[in-house]
């Protein structure tokens, strides 16, 4: 069966304002490449600024590459929007304060509406799905799974929340949950958890969990919190200064070291850092500045639309750039409406 993502040799830079990389800057993600299959659930770790964000963006179709470099279902989510508007591909990002696509228009998730107009305004979902991720009923014996239950208390969400008096946590809850709603088959994560109280973010790791082995769904998560994932993933993938270090299956990664996943990481992050010291250092020693130099992608070459060299990867997709919440084009609500909430 073909692999459920595919990232073939991606090259990217983000582009100035022009529309395109600006001249001399180096590749931010330079010749990437790995795979993952149906029911496979890989994290995506590095240091701050490895790349992680930009590839998931890439992958959600955020930002435009070569359709030969990124293949999520076979299908290239920058030009086949159907892939996210079906919801089969979701993208949830870190950011909440971001606005989500809401009746085709961005609205705030911190505006003065209830979560339930929020998760009852997506289309085309399964009563059961949605209940299943919004609901706390209660626990019996039976379903009490070790510490968490399968069954229910995914998101534990009372529809009455108003999303602008709504704690961090309560709104990112909703947040998930609209992501989650459509049954995806590539979920795309990128820190999520991070206002989550530890129930709330066992109990999701446990449902993706499912979701992967029960469905066949396929998950890539960007992380740096690693309470609860030391045997959560399949598959571990490292990028370095947007290189990828390592993409192997968990157990690779336990057969390499004895340590928690925590602490490898750590290390990994711990030689990364001291060979960025030592490549500084030797810099310094030979009269070179200690840091790149930063190239300023402001510049504007001539007109771009005239120009029959423009490179593809313009990196911008209009009105794409914030989160996709699986079925954005099938909101129930009328502009108006939600503007009267
Ligand atoms: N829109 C942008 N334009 C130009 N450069 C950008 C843009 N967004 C991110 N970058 C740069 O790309 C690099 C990688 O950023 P990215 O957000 O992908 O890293 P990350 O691995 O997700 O980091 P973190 O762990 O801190 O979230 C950083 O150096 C960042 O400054």
């Amino acid at each position: 069966m073909a692999p459920t993502v595919e990232i073939s040799h991606l090259t990217f830079t983000y582009p100035g304002i022009d529309g395109r990389p600006p001249p001399g800057a180096p590749p931010l993600i330079e010749d990437v490449c790995f795979s993952l299959d149906a029911g496979q659930r890989c994290l995506l770790l590095g240091s701050n600024g490895a790349g992680k964000t930009t590839i998931l963006k890439i992958l959600g179709g955020k930002h435009m590459v070569d359709p030969s470099m990124v293949r999520v279902l076979g299908r290239s989510a920058f030009h086949d929007t159907a892939l996210t508007s079906s919801g089969d591909l979701s993208y949830l990002g870190g950011e909440w304060r971001r606005d989500v696509a809401f009746a085709g228009y961005q609205v705030n998730i911190q505006m003065d509406i209830s979560a339930e107009k929020m998760i009852f305004g997506i289309a085309g979902v399964d009563p059961k799905r949605r209940d299943e991720l919004i609901k706390a009923g209660h626990v019996s014996s039976e379903e009490q799974v070790g510490t968490w239950n399968l069954k229910s208390q995914i998101l534990d969400i009372d529809l009455t929340w108003r999303m602008h008096k709504a704690s961090d946590g309560q709104r990112r809850r909703v947040q998930i949950c609209m992501g989650l709603l459509k049954s995806f088959k590539v979920l795309l994560l990128d820190e999520i958890t991070v206002d989550l109280d530890v129930l709330a973010r066992s109990n999701l790791l446990s449902y993706l969990k499912k979701e992967c082995e029960e469905r066949g769904a396929t998950i890539i998560y960007a992380t740096h919190i690693f309470d609860g994932l030391d045997d959560w993933p399949t598959h571990i993938v490292y990028i370095a200064h947007g290189k990828l270090q390592l993409a192997v299956p968990l157990e690779k990664v336990k057969e390499m070291s004895q340590l928690s996943l925590m602490r490898t990481v750590e290390s990994w992050l711990r030689k990364e850092r001291n060979e960025d010291r030592r490549r500084r250092k030797e810099r310094k020693e030979k009269g070179l500045p200690e840091f790149d130099k930063v190239v300023e992608g402001s510049r504007v070459i001539g007109d771009p639309a005239k120009n029959a060299d423009r490179v593809i990867n313009n990196g911008w997709a209009a009105g794409r750039l914030t989160s996709t919440i699986a079925g954005e084009e099938n909101f129930v609500f009328s502009s108006n409406s939600v503007l009267r909430q």
